[in-house]
């Protein structure tokens, strides 16, 4: 039996994760692989009770420490009861956003260490990796006009955020693929759905 891939999508809001993970896991699926999707903060019933918690504007939301506390716990659900069951089934896993976005926005944007991340991230799912990253890169105000065409104005806690952070968001993301090239490949999502789509299979054919 074929072994499992787990491949996460990370970006910064409305730069086409989702689009593209649905294309993604279409091609793979056409390649006769078994395709699990998923994303975060979510993809099991008690990771997406967090999500409702820690994206709702209601109430004064969480301090940065609280939500990076909150975003591990969903991803430990998560990996204990949907990620790793699947890997071990030899099933393909990709999720649209994973570690590298806490890494990124309680990191990066709200200024809390790697290492703290990181070790959130040891405690809640052992550490776990994806086999590859595949980075979204896309120019403000190109995602600033995809986002206003699909949520019209509104954003959750997060994405609500200043330009500012999410700037530090963005330099954060890129920092990490820097670092981390044999995990990450970084793919332009300027251009149309299937261009995108196109740089994304050349990116995981290696898998
Ligand atoms: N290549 C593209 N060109 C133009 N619009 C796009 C493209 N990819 C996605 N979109 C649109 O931009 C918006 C954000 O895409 P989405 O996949 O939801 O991004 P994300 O998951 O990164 O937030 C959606 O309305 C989507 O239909
Ligand atoms: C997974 C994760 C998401 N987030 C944030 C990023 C987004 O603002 C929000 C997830 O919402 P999402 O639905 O991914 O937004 P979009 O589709 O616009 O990208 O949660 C974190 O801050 N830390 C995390 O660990």
């Amino acid at each position: 039996m074929s072994a499992g891939r787990f491949i996460a999508l990370e970006g910064g809001e409305g730069v086409g994760k989702s689009t593209q993970l649905r294309l993604l896991a279409q091609a793979l699926q056409a390649d006769g692989h078994v395709v699990v999707t998923t994303r975060e903060p979510g993809g099991t019933p008690g990771a997406e009770a967090i999500r409702a918690m820690v994206l709702a504007n209601e109430g004064e939301g969480w301090g940065p420490r609280a939500e990076a506390l909150l975003f591990a716990a969903a991803r430990a659900d998560h990996v204990d009861r949907l990620i790793r069951p699947a890997l071990e089934r030899g099933e393909w896993v990709l999720t649209d956003r994973y570690l590298d976005s806490s890494r990124a926005y309680q990191g990066g944007g709200s200024g809390l260490s790697d290492d703290d991340i990181l070790a959130l991230h040891r405690i809640g799912s052992e550490g776990l990796l994806p086999d590859r990253t595949i980075l979204l890169t896309l120019d403000p105000e190109e995602t600033a006009r995809r986002l206003t065409l699909r949520d019209e104005g509104r954003a959750d806690r997060i994405g609500g955020r200043d330009a500012a952070y999410h700037a530090r968001v963005a330099a954060a993301f890129r920092r990490f693929a820097e670092a981390e090239p044999h995990r990450f490949t970084l793919v332009d999502a300027s251009g149309t759905p299937e261009s995108v789509h196109a740089r994304i299979l050349s990116a995981v054919s290696g898998l």
